[in-house]
This record gives C-alpha cells, sequence and structure tokens, in this order.
C-alpha cells in the first residue's frame, strides 16, 4: 500500500522530526536523494548540461545541493535564480562547487532542467517569473526532474490552476503527497520516485492510500473446497434496455470474469437475448414488469447500465434498491438517482460508481471543478448521500465517509472506450457478491480494470469486451504480483 499525504501533514511531520537532528540535516538527505536519482537519470554525469530553476524556498535549497552534487561529480550546472530571496547556505555550497548562475535561455541547451521553484509551501497559481520557467521547462527538449512536487501541482489535490511543469520524474522527499497520485496533478508528475528523510515515524494516518497487487491479491476472495455457486456469491444485474443491449452483455460479462458464483440478468426481451447468446452461463429472467419478485436470490445487484431513465426503469431501480443487499448503481441509474435522490433511503449499502458529468449532475457542481479536485468531490458527495463513491476517470479515486481515501494508477487511456464502465460494474458487483465491503470492492474493481485495460490493450485500442475478456489475467498477475512496468526497475514509482 502507497501511502500519501497533504502538505499540511508533511509539514507537521517534518517539524517534529527536525527537532530531534541537527540543523539542515533533512535537506542534505533529500539533496542526496535527489542528486543520486537525477544522476540515475542521466546515466552519464560528467560534462552533462544541468539547470536548476531555484524559487525562493527551502524547494530551491534542495536543489541547490543536488546541483552542488552534480557539479562535483563533473556536471556543468547553472541556476536560474527565480525568487526575490535564495537559500544562502544552498546557494554557498553550488557555487563553491562549481556550479554558475545563469539566465531562462539555459534550459533549452539542457540535458537535465531540475525544478526547484516551489514544493509543499506554495499557494494559489505560480507567480512571474515561475510561471514562465515554468512553461519553458515543460517545453523544454531534455529530461525534466521535479523536487517534492511539479511546481504549480498543489501537492495535497493535485489542483493546477496556471502553468505548471511536466516533469520526467518527480523525486518526493519524505512521503508521496496526495498530489502527485491525483489527476491532473499525477499526469504532471512522471514516474515519482520516494526519498526516505526519516519521516515515517511522525506520519499520521494517510490522506489517500494507492493499493499495490499484493494489497488486491489479499482482498480478493477465493473459493474454498466447500464452495458451491450460491455460496461464492450470486449477483443480480438489471442493466440494458432494447434499446441499450450491449451494456448488458458487457456487465455481465464483467462479473463472470471476477469470479461471481452466478450471474442473475433480469431485463427486457432484446437484452435477455443479447445475455443468452453471449453468456450461456448467466440465469436470465424475462421482466414483464419492472419488478425483481421473480429472479431469485442474489447477494449483490448492479443497477443502471443502459437501462434507460424513463418510468419503467425508475420502477425497477426502486424494486432493486428496496431490496436489503448491496446495490452497485451507474450510468442511467445515476440519471435516476440524481432526479429522486430519495432512491438511496435504504440501509443496505451504496456503492455509485459515476464519471465526472454524472457527480456533477448528481452534486449540482459543475464538471470543471469536478476534475480540477477529484477526491475531495468524491470525498464530500459519498459523505453528502451516506454511500461510497467511485469517480471514474483518468486517476479513479473511491471514497466513502471515513479514513483514507484510495486513489488507483494501475489505468490506461486506451480505457477511454465505450463500454468499459459497464465491465467495471460487472467486477464491482461480483466482488461485492462474493462479500467485500463497498470501499474494497470497488477499489479492487479499478485495480483490475485497470490491470486489465493495459493487459487487453498492449499499446493498442482495445475494445470493453476485451476488457472482460483480460480480468481472469489481471487476477492472475495480481496473484503473482506481477505488473506491467512502466518506470527503469528499482525505482519505487507509481506505474501509470
Ligand atoms: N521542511 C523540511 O524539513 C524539508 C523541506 N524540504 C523541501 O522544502 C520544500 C518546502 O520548502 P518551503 O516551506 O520553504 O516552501 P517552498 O515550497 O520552497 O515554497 C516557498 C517559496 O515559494 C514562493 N511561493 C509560494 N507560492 C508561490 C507562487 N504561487 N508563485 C511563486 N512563488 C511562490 C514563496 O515566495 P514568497 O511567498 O516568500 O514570496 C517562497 O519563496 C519542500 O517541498 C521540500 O522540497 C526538503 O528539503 C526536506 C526537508
Ligand atoms: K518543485
Amino acid at each position: 500500500m502507497r501511502t500519501a499525504y497533504t502538505a499540511d501533514q508533511i509539514r507537521a511531520a517534518e517539524r517534529a522530526l527536525m527537532a530531534e537532528l541537527p540543523h539542515g540535516t533533512l535537506m542534505q538527505r533529500a539533496a542526496a536523494g535527489l542528486a543520486a536519482a537525477c544522476a540515475d537519470l542521466l546515466g552519464r554525469v560528467y560534462a552533462a548540461r544541468v539547470v536548476l530553476l531555484v524559487g525562493g524556498g527551502d524547494n530551491g535549497g534542495d536543489a541547490l545541493y543536488a546541483g552542488a552534487l552534480l557539479a562535483r561529480r563533473g556536471a556543468r550546472v547553472g541556476a536560474v535564480l527565480a525568487g526575490s530571496r535564495t537559500h544562502e547556505a544552498g546557494l554557498a555550497a553550488f557555487l563553491d562547487a562549481g556550479g554558475r548562475v545563469t539566465g531562462g535561455e539555459a534550459i533549452e541547451e539542457a540535458d537535465l532542467v531540475v525544478d526547484g521553484l516551489v514544493g509543499i509551501g506554495a499557494t494559489g497559481a505560480l507567480r512571474e517569473p515561475y510561471g514562465a520557467l515554468a512553461a519553458a521547462a515543460g517545453s523544454a527538449p531534455g529530461l525534466v526532474v521535479a523536487v517534492d512536487v511539479p511546481s504549480g501541482v498543489d501537492a495535497g489535490t493535485g489542483r493546477v490552476e496556471g502553468p505548471a511543469v511536466r516533469a520526467t520524474l518527480t523525486v518526493t522527499m519524505g512521503a508521496y503527497k496526495t498530489g502527485l497520485l491525483v489527476d491532473p496533478g499525477a499526469a504532471y508528475a512522471g514516474a515519482v520516485e520516494l526519498v526516505d528523510i526519516g519521516l515515517g515515524p511522525y506520519l499520521p494516518e494517510p490522506d489517500a492510500v494507492a493499493q499495490e497487487a499484493a494489497d488486491v491479491h489479499a482482498l480478493l476472495p477465493r473459493p474454498v473446497a466447500e464452495s458451491d455457486k450460491y455460496r461464492r456469491g450470486v449477483l443480480g444485474v438489471a442493466a440494458g434496455s432494447d434499446l441499450f443491449t450491449g451494456a448488458a452483455v458487457l456487465a455481465v460479462g464483467g462479473a463472470l470474469r471476477a469470479g461471481a458464483g452466478m450471474v442473475r440478468y433480469a431485463g427486457t426481451s432484446a437484452p435477455v437475448t443479447q445475455v443468452r447468446a453471449h453468456w450461456p452461463e448467466a440465469v436470465v429472467t424475462l421482466l414483464d414488469a419492472p419488478s425483481i419478485e421473480h429472479v431469485g436470490r442474489v447477494q449483490a445487484w448492479v443497477l443502471g447500465p443502459g437501462l434507460g431513465t424513463g418510468d419503467w426503469a425508475h420502477e425497477l431501480a426502486a424494486a432493486v434498491l428496496a431490496s436489503d443487499v448491496p446495490v452497485l448503481v451507474d450510468a442511467d441509474g445515476l440519471t435516476l438517482v440524481a432526479r429522486d435522490r430519495d432512491l438511496l433511503r435504504r440501509d443496505a449499502p451504496v456503492l455509485l460508481t459515476p464519471h465526472a458529468g454524472e457527480l456533477s449532475r448528481l452534486m449540482g457542481v459543475g464538471r470543471d471543478a469536478i476534475e480540477a479536485a477529484r477526491l475531495e468531490h468524491a470525498r464530500d458527495a459519498a459523505g453528502e448521500l451516506g454511500v461510497t463513491v467511485l469517480l471514474k476517470g483518468s486517476t479513479t479515486v473511491v471514497a466513502d465517509g471515513a479514513g483514507p481515501a484510495r486513489v488507483n494508477t494501475t489505468g490506461t487511456s486506451w480505457l477511454a472506450a465505450g463500454g468499459t464502465g459497464d465491465v467495471l460494474s460487472g467486477v464491482a458487483g461480483a466482488l461485492l457478491a462474493q462479500g467485500l465491503g463497498c470501499f474494497d470492492a470497488a477499489s479492487c474493481a479499478a485495480y483490475l480494470h485497470g490491470l486489465a485495460g493495459r493487459l487487453a490493450a498492449a499499446g493498442a485500442p482495445l475494445a470493453a469486451a476485451d476488457v472482460a475478456e483480460a480480468v481472469p489475467a489481471a487476477i492472475r498477475a495480481v496473484a503473482g504480483r506481477r505488473e506491467p512496468e512502466r518506470t527503469p526497475p528499482g525505482r519505487r514509482s507509481f506505474a501509470r
């Protein structure tokens, strides 16, 4: 489990640790880790052209000390001093090691730009000249390493309000910051490497966590000798309509591939025919009324993909939500719930799986505002509605009322394709039916779905059915702790 923190949490931990150490110790640790990461990335340090962007705070200090270490190894290091003041001791060490002060034009010629403009001490959008330097670093031809957090990205939330540095690698000090995990910030951070400066014992409960393969594996239900199809978990699927038959097929497919002992599909004649044709394993009920009376016992429901939003769908949604088992609500189900929030008045758990547009309708908040602060809005919705929220997107986040949120880092942009959300609903529903709570079911489903997407895509377009097909391979990969690597081996980085 990777744990991530807000800027305030990090600052408090740093204060506590600093009180026990000689002045400057933490910055030396940070700078040593930063210089080592830069050297790794460069491959050859001698004669490499390195440009430091140095802000007025300690983030600039980290960059200057690391620059000094690189200069001592023969790199040609220049520093662009952007602040009205500069970390004095850091600058002295840098000049002493042979570094020199330079202008912003050096960025164009650099093999490596080190972004030490601002770190966790930043507030709001970057002021000038920081903004222009951040933009120049982003379009520079060389490698870009961000110190602690890419300047322009809010460390705690991942918000980006103006120009921001786009990094090849972010070397973060002491602990991951939430803004490095959640988009848009995560997209600016590139690979992320953590430098241990001894903060561990001083850190509080994390703000957010990112599950790793072993965490997901530990939570996934496995059949035992005495399991039968009923005991493994039966999922009900109320999805699809005469107009949208594919959603039913894909949701049922995701569920079957994710280990439901049995799937009971309930719908009208067109989707029933399609589900029967694609999945003879599913037990189907042809509905002649919007009721689940004749469907049989299930341990959880998936409600909504392709269901429609008319009176029939509303009545069926009301019937499903009146049951006493967990219900996952997606797609058209979310539209119905947005119109009639009373549908959510129930005692059994609810998992909502909106994308930003659906959450926007549900909560009456602008879509852009949600995209800018995904975690915050997922948390607010979960708290206000008393449900678990899985907010889909480039980084999927899962929040319930209490404790750290979960951020999924396995996704791939190839998953931005029609029908993949229906598969995700099926996977999460199957995990609910197998007894996982909403929070675990949602985060494990997001992880497996992201991984399945990567396996299915393998660098080329995918169709939603391919993702369902790849879910067992994702489960096997998680069991074997194997994940497709996107960062150099040995780096402790988020696979994105
Ligand atoms: N503490 C520790 O133990 C350790 C800390 N470490 C390192 O220190 C970093 C935190 O350092 P920090 O607290 O000095 O703040 P920092 O991020 O450099 O920013 C402050 C500067 O930015 C400026 N500024 C602010 N907003 C701005 C804006 N929008 N646009 C433009 N400028 C803006 C602000 O200007 P001012 O407001 O003063 O005019 C001030 O000059 C942390 O991220 C890590 O790298 C490591 O060495 C490990 C040990
Ligand atoms: K920075």
